[in-house]
């Protein structure tokens, strides 16, 4: 056996040992005193004044006798039964610093980052398990508990519309002495919650949350699903010192957390992502995702009903995540001006039902006021380490307000294919550096009447065949296509792809 396991073994016997031994020592003080005492005196009186002491005393002989202090930290905390952090933290920490001396364990899926993590599991404390921890010299023990017995019931209330509640309430109950108690509080706990944190992030697959297509009486107004983006800065197709821009700028951003400290920012940065449509906006938003190792939360504006719903959408944002509004120029009427109906559209609402009408009023309220303050305002700053991103096709579109800097610190735009994009995507598709038709290309695209987004060149480079010339197919097709421009014979929207 290691030494140190020797060691760690001595020492939780040792603390168990001076528990023991100190309630034993207290109680066997106490029953002396009884002994002496009950002889002398008379009985009644003797009750009476004891009964007092001991109704006075209580609490303090609990304490002579059982010095030692509990903490529970509870699965669910606060408001609508969310998630407690600290519990998740303090299971993560469990699971890796001490479940290994538990004998009844409980298995959950570790997800792990880039799929294929679901064959992982996370091993936590089984129920009514005790395991000991020691932390600089002082013996500390978990219990897990739970209560409710694992039932799940549907709620009577809404008409019993799907909510279920889980009735299984779980806790973990920290035991010390009352001695290391300034150290539990001070350094223990927030080592756990540290460590617990690390561990969580370690062993975490990435989400792509949404907001759309919930409900409001979800515990959540997030759902999500794995994120596995495989786009990154790599395989992204754009003026390569731009894109060094742009990754030097994360990270300073991730890696700024005492800087926006100081000088008395919330930590958060907004990007405006904006260009013609299969630019790369969305592909962008992506890779910066996978360079970060952040979650993304789309944020569906025409789904949310209200400025309330909005903020409470942005304080169930976690850390480290980019939150992202497509299209903001098209999302919601963010001017607080209705936007006048078509002719068509008054006809159809005149013939719809009187319900109809209601729900239409009741559509997104969202307003431009409201958008502003959860991304600059007051609320902004809870959590921190958030990206913000917006993209549009429409730069000209928007409110100054919403893109000013300090909200959209920083504008990004996402244009035609040049050269270097191009030669970029022909790595990505073709696994080519070089070829004689690059020339052709060159020569085509340094022609600035020539518009042609990278969504367009990745569909010419695309695989057709498994043929052994499929590059100078591939090639030719869209030397082919931009000479088409060239001649003015096509334009960019009735561009289509010659197959070869
Ligand atoms: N800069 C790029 N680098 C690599 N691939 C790109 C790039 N731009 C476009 N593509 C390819 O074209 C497809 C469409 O791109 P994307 O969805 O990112 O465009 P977009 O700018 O978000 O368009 P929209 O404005 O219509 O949302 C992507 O699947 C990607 O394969
Ligand atoms: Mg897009």
């Amino acid at each position: 056996m290691p030494a140190a396991r020797r060691m760690r073994r001595a020492a939780a016997a040792a603390g168990v040992v001076e528990r023991f031994a100190g309630m034993g020592s207290a109680l066997a003080g106490v029953m002396f005193v009884w002994s002496m005492l009950s002889p002398l005196l008379p009985r009644q009186l003797f009750e009476h004044f004891v009964g007092r002491f001991l109704r006075r005393h209580a609490r303090r002989l609990a304490g002579l006798v059982d010095p030692y202090l509990t903490v529970t930290i509870s699965e669910h905390c606060g408001e609508r039964m969310k998630l407690g952090d600290v519990y998740e933290q303090a299971k993560a920490y469990l699971s890796h610093q001490c479940a290994r001396r538990a004998r009844s364990l409980r298995a959950e899926r570790a997800a792990r980052d880039g799929g294929g993590g679901g064959d992982r599991f996370l091993l936590t404390m089984g129920d009514g398990e005790e395991v000991y921890d020691v932390f600089q010299g002082a013996t500390v023990w978990w219990n897990s508990v739970s209560s409710g017995g694992g039932r799940r019931y549907e709620s009577p209330w809404f008409g019993g519309g799907g909510v279920v509640y889980d009735d299984d309430r779980r806790a973990y109950r920290l035991l010390f002495h009352r001695r290391h108690r300034d150290l539990v509080v001070d350094s223990y706990l927030p080592h756990v919650c540290r460590e617990g944190r690390a561990i969580m992030l370690r062993n975490r697959r990435r989400k792509l949350f949404t907001n759309a297509g919930g409900d409001r009486y979800r515990k959540s107004a997030w759902s999500y699903v794995a994120f596995e983006h495989p786009s990154t800065f790599d395989t992204l197709a754009m003026d390569p010192a731009k894109k060094k821009d742009i990754m030097d700028d994360l990270d300073a951003f991730r890696d700024g957390k005492d800087y926006y400290a100081r000088i008395g920012k919330a930590w958060k940065r907004g990007y405006l992502l904006h260009g013609p449509p299969g630019t790369g906006k969305s592909t962008m938003i992506a890779a910066m995702a996978n360079y970060l190792d952040y979650d993304i939360y789309d944020v569906e504006l025409t789904s949310v009903a209200t400025n309330t719903d909005l903020r409470r959408l942005f304080i169930e944002t976690k850390g480290k995540s980019i939150i992202v509004i497509e299209d903001i120029d098209c999302s919601v009427d963010l001017t607080g001006k209705r936007k006048k109906r078509s002719p068509h559209a008054a006809a159809a609402a005149a013939a719809a039902e009187p319900g109809d009408a209601a729900k239409d009023e009741s559509a997104s309220k969202v307003t431009l006021s409201g958008l502003l303050n959860v991304i600059d305002g007051l609320w902004s700053a809870c959590g921190g380490e958030r990206i913000v991103v917006f993209t549009t096709n429409h730069v000209g579109k928007l409110d100054p307000a919403l893109i000013r800097r300090g909200r959209m610190d920083k504008h990004i735009e996402m244009s035609y294919c040049c050269f270097e994009t191009f030669k970029i995507l022909a790595k990505n598709y073709l696994a080519i550096d070089a070829h004689h038709l690059f020339d052709d290309v060159r020569l085509l695209l340094q022609d600035a009447k020539i518009k042609i987004t990278p969504a367009d060149v990745a569909e010419h480079l695309m695989r057709k065949c498994a043929a052994a010339d499929e590059a100078a197919s591939c090639l030719a097709s869209l030397v082919r296509a931009l000479e088409k421009k060239a001649k003015g014979k096509a334009t960019v929207e009735e561009e289509t792809v010659v197959d070869e």
